[in-house]
């Protein structure tokens, strides 16, 4: 499988998500900004994949400073970290990696700006590689909740192409395969970004591992004929009471899934935590561009002139939610009591 994002010699690769499937592409950011403006236009996109960006990036910043004092390399850094803050809103990994790089940068003010700068970049790739480690892990256990011959649903992409590799809810799939267990997936297309049709189709037919395409509008059909055995998304961030905030439609989703007894499972690392919330109303909910929704693959399929909405993401109350699987271990109702023990643990 192609690697979603590496840092180089003073670059950080990624695969251009927004050209998937049809052409494979990579795109070298050589600056904070370039990273910036990449998970703005989604180029990456996907939260863990987003913080992985973000602490790359800041990495390329802190070595864009000139400063050699502590005190000016520090204000310069956090200025950049705070335009890269802003690129997009929903996924609270960014601000977990920006936190995190920044903590690194105080606990080391006693370095010389050059060592500092080595420093931050191992941070950088010791979040690439706890990505993956934690996926795997977050796999294991998720497996353990899928039977022999089920049938997955999935909403967006929250596989390898999301995260550093292995994937969230695509890593619970890649371990019951591991695992031996026939299981396929069903994959929402997800509009109006396409992230089911054009990457979780292409990443599971990468790994050979069975998927049908299907449009939103078709899940409830399938689960009422009993061809859903489960459902398993990713989520951007969740709420200390699991409320779930995940791409526009799974909310549907989980409705659906409640009204057919079929097991709704969140798949998140604990990064993706945000236990200062109390609940999914204090999310910010990203609202992107009507261009996304007025147009399919950049053709034209609504009047000149006519109003669209776009929320990029939605909410699902956690009543909908049956378990939430982090690396930590599987987390159950009620949330607020069961996700601070494993968020303690982490
Ligand atoms: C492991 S990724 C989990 C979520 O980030 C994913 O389901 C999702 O909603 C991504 O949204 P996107 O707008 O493509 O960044």
């Amino acid at each position: 499988m192609v690697k979603t994002i590496e840092y180089l010699d003073g670059v950080v690769r990624m695969i251009d998500q927004t050209r998937l499937p049809n052409e494979t592409v990579f795109v070298d950011c050589k600056t904070i900004e370039d990273v910036g403006n990449a998970i703005r236009t989604m180029i990456i996109r996907g939260a863990p994949a987003i913080g992985v960006a973000a602490a790359m990036g800041i990495s390329l910043g802190a070595n864009s400073i000139n400063a050699t004092g502590y005190d000016a390399f520090f204000a310069q850094l956090a200025k950049q970290c705070d335009a890269l803050g802003q690129a997009r809103p929903t996924a609270v990994n960014l601000k977990w990696a920006i936190d995190r790089m920044l903590t690194v940068t105080k606990a080391h003010n006693h370095l010389p700006v050059a060592e500092l700068k080595q420093r931050l970049k191992q941070e950088a790739m010791a979040i690439y590689h706890e990505d993956i480690a934690t996926n795997e892990k977050m796999g294991g256990f998720g497996q353990s909740l899928i039977a022999d011959g089920n049938t997955i649903l999935t909403h967006c992409n929250a596989g390898a192409l999301a995260t550093a590799g292995f994937g969230t809810a695509l890593g619970v799939v890649r371990a019951a395969v591991n695992a031996g267990k026939n299981v396929r997936v069903l994959a929402n297309e997800t509009r109006p970004f396409l992230q089911g049709a054009r990457l979780t189709a292409w990443e599971l037919k990468e790994d050979n591992i069975p998927v049908k395409l299907i449009t939103d509008n078709m899940c409830g059909h399938f689960m009422r004929k009993q061809e859903i055995d489960v459902v398993v998304v990713g989520a951007d961030r969740i709420a200390a009471n699991g409320d779930v905030a995940n791409k526009i439609g799974t909310y549907m989703v989980a409705v659906m899934a409640r009204q057919h007894g079929i097991p709704f499972y969140v798949a998140a690392p604990i990064s993706t935590l945000d236990l200062t919330l109390a609940s999914g109303d204090d999310i910010p909910i990203e609202e992107r561009s009507a261009d996304e929704v007025v147009t399919l693959n950049k053709h034209r399929i609504a009047p000149e002139g006519v109003e669209a909405a776009h929320p990029a993401f939605d909410i699902t109350p956690n009543e909908f939610v049956t378990a939430i699987i982090t690396e930590q271990g599987i987390a159950r109702p009620p949330y607020n009591e069961s996700l601070k023990a494993l968020a303690g643990k982490a």
